[in-house]
């Protein structure tokens, strides 16, 4: 049952099929729940559930209904009809038309995985500067790594970083692809004044955004990912506003996130002054959910990948169908459509035309994993 690694991984996502190591891993143990058809592993600790909180600019958190986003897959799944979101699935892919079933699956932005070099001080910075909470840790002595997931708000209705330390990788190359990870705050300038006073660095002093309006700010975090603060009006219901990573041609990845992923364009803006193009892809409004933000750089086809950044998870009611959507759209699969060994955890792994990583996880799975 143990995988090629000894250990028997668990959905959302596996680090990248070969990691940037040179060798296979997985990154994933099952929660309390499920640890016990497994070799004995620290289980993770759940943090003593948060209710659905929001940030408020001084980086405290109050009270939030749960998103939207959240509300029809949690209602589906608590009526406890298992079989209706793949009875729904399976009835849309029966059209045969996979790209029509991607744009019908109840899908979600779930996490970003990447690997830290100092996990203490990553927490310390999210939480304390950047105003997020620790949702789950789990530490996996045999394959000598720790994940640790953050966000605001509960991993049932809120995106969320799952960090990766690798025990005595303090360095990782980010590459020149990553672009940034945008938060939403409802104010710039004291947020950005309070991460000064805790000893951060601001890489971009808070202003309108160069050819724009947006207020904004960029900071660094102890690995060197970066941040942009984005002003935003409250109540801020998800502040992971952004992923942001650059691609080689735009039009290619549009089409692509929209046929493959089920993903909307939900903005789109050209800067001839600054040489680049921005678009927003996404499953919902901009202001209510975490989105892709792809950015094309005039001319620039190529990026570097580094050994820093893994992947986006994503929820689907439907990994089967979801492949064949990503295959009819041309994507690498780098794992097939089918459960993890030994826990059943449904997941689909493809990359886009730029090598950007996805994983597609059952919902239902996904929130069984939670528990
Ligand atoms: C919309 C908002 O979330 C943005 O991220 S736009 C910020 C803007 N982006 C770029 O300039 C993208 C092109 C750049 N060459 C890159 O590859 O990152 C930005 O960073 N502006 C800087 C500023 O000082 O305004
Ligand atoms: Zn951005």
């Amino acid at each position: 049952m143990a995988a090629a690694t000894g250990c028997v991984p668990l959905c959302c996502h596996i680090r990248s099929a070969v990691s940037p190591v040179g060798k296979n891993v997985c990154s994933h143990r099952p929660t309390r729940s499920i640890a016990a058809f497994l070799p004995a592993t620290k289980r993770s600790k759940q943090v003593a559930g948060c209710s659905s909180l929001r940030l408020t600019s001084s980086g405290l958190f109050s009270p939030a209904p749960v998103s939207k986003a959240a509300q029809p897959l949690l209602a589906r799944v608590s009526r406890g009809s298992p079989g209706a979101p793949r009875a729904m699935a399976a009835e849309a892919a029966s059209g045969s038309d996979v790209e029509a079933f991607a744009k019908s699956d109840a899908r979600r932005m779930l996490h970003v995985v990447y690997r830290v070099g100092n996990l203490e001080a990553t927490k310390k910075f999210y939480t304390e500067a950047l105003g997020m909470q620790v949702t789950r840790e789990r530490d996996i002595p045999e394959e000598k790594y720790t994940n640790c997931f953050l966000g605001y708000g509960p991993e049932t209705s809120n995106f969320v970083v799952e960090l990766t330390y690798n025990y005595g990788k303090d360095k990782y190359d980010i590459g020149s692809g990553f672009g940034h990870f945008g938060i939403a705050v409802e104010d710039v300038a004291k947020t950005v004044e309070k991460i000064k006073v805790l000893g951060g660095t601001v890489t971009r002093e808070p202003g309108p955004v160069k050819g724009g309006r947006s207020i904004i700010a960029f900071v660094k975090d102890p690995d060197g990912y970066m941040f942009e603060l984005i002003q935003r009006a409250g109540p801020i219901k998800e502040p992971f506003a952004q992923v942001m990573l650059r691609v080689g041609d735009m039009d290619r990845a549009i089409e692509f996130y929209e046929k493959a992923h089920g993903m909307k364009l939900l903005r789109k803006s050209d800067r001839p002054e600054q040489k680049y193009t921005i678009a927003m892809m996404g499953y919902g409004p901009e202001d209510e959910s975490t989105v892709l933000e792809l950015t094309y750089n005039y001319g620039v086809t190529e990026y570097t990948k580094g050994d820093a950044y893994g992947q986006i998870a994503i929820g689907t009611d439907d990994v089967y169908k979801t492949g064949e959507a990503l295959r009819a759209a041309g994507a690498k699969i780098t794992r097939e459509a089918g459960p993890l060994p030994g826990l059943n955890t449904k997941i689909v792994a493809a990359l886009d035309p730029d090598g950007w990583k996805t994983v597609f996880v059952d919902n239902e799975d996904f929130l069984k994993e939670l528990e």
